[in-house]
């Protein structure tokens, strides 16, 4: 039998954790056999991040009813480690850190963002666990002016890049993001880290790296890579309708969901990956736990039916219908290659 190499703290170094999204009573079922790392609930309230049966839950707003509710678990197969820090909820299990918090509605977003994100990423720091290699965002009003006329999400942009300057994160540090509608309950936030591995972050020959984009989207740029490789996988970040810096086929659903894929497949494919040192390449089948982004409820079905044809019919797919970062962009999408 061959055996798995063990890092130094014993954790075999090729695993990874293991996500799914499903439906609430399902992630119930789960959650009482498994050791769950996080779990986030896309429903219809949003609430503090908590610790349920020792492990860290977060619920953010971005359902309408019960039908479009579904539950993100992160599970493990070692034993887990949970707290509470400065109102973020954590868990870790020798190798993985999950780590959520929730930043209270506000006429103003970029201190409480620094202060949560500061919060978060010294955690990640002290508890030994500091390459951070996906993060998710959901900004309430995403698209509507806080009390000084500044648009929520560049606000809430302004305040993640002050946190990630203080601590001295540079360019090839930055993990791959969402950040997204949600239709209420302030900014909800997780982060996923990891003790021994090295994300690569990967960028998209096709699109200015988000880090650079010009002063007109805001004082700050958004701070994410487009991807980024852990553990055998490539977490690929909320991706819409940009080439360049610039947002493309304004109200035309049909084009920008194409260009979204499209954007995907880049990113993933050989020889981008090549470009990026990482051996292996994937098409669009490759990916799973996938979340669409949809803006205008009715459009949902003329998105699913392209999706449908880009992945593979196993994948799990969810599609939520919030508002995008930009206004003039009607979709988005993420996804896991594997
Ligand atoms: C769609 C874009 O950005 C979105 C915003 C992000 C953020 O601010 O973290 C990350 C990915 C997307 O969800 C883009 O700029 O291409």
């Amino acid at each position: 039998m061959t055996q798995t190499p063990l890092s130094e703290n014993g954790i075999d170094q090729g695993y990874a954790l293991s996500t799914t999204l499903v439906d609430p009573d399902v992630a119930d079922m789960i959650a009482a056999r498994e050791n769950v790392l996080g779990r986030v609930d896309y429903t219809t309230a949003a609430a503090d991040p908590i610790l349920s049966a020792r492990s860290p839950r977060l619920a953010l707003h971005m359902a309408h009813g019960k039908a479009d509710s579904f539950s993100e678990l992160w599970t493990t197969p070692h034993d887990v480690t949970a707290g509470m820090h400065d109102g973020v909820a954590y868990a870790h299990d020798g190798e993985f850190l999950f780590v959520a918090g929730r930043i209270a509605e506000s006429g103003h977003y970029a201190t409480a963002t620094e202060k949560a994100y500061l919060t978060a990423l010294g955690l990640i720091r002290d508890l030994g666990y500091p390459n951070c290699y996906r993060m998710w965002n959901v900004v309430g009003a995403i698209n509507e002016d806080n009390a000084e006329g500044l648009e929520n999400y560049r606000d809430f942009c302004l305040g993640r890049a002050d946190a990630f300057a203080t601590m001295r994160f540079n360019e090839t540090e930055i993990p791959a993001a969402t950040g997204i509608g949600a239709l209420g309950g302030g900014i909800g936030f997780y982060f996923l880290t990891s003790r021994s591995g090295s994300p690569i972050a990967i960028e998209n020959p096709q699109q200015v790296s988000a880090y650079h984009y010009p002063q007109r989207y805001g004082p700050k740029a958004p701070k994410f890579a487009r991807a980024t490789r852990m553990g055998g996988r490539v977490y690929v970040s909320g991706t819409a309708s940009i080439t360049g810096h610039e947002s493309r086929h304004e109200g035309d659903l049909v084009r920008q969901t194409h260009l979204s894929l499209e954007n995907i497949a880049r990113v993933i494919g050989a020889s981008n990956l090549w470009e990026h040192g990482i051996g292996d390449g994937y098409f669009l089948a490759n990916l799973d736990h996938i979340k669409v982004y949809v803006r205008h409820a009715e459009d949902i079905p003329v998105v699913r039916g392209i999706c449908e044809r880009a992945f593979s019919p196993a994948a799990e797919v969810r599609y939520l219908n919030v508002d995008v970062c930009r206004s003039d962009l009607l979709v988005e999408i993420e996804g896991i290659a594997y």
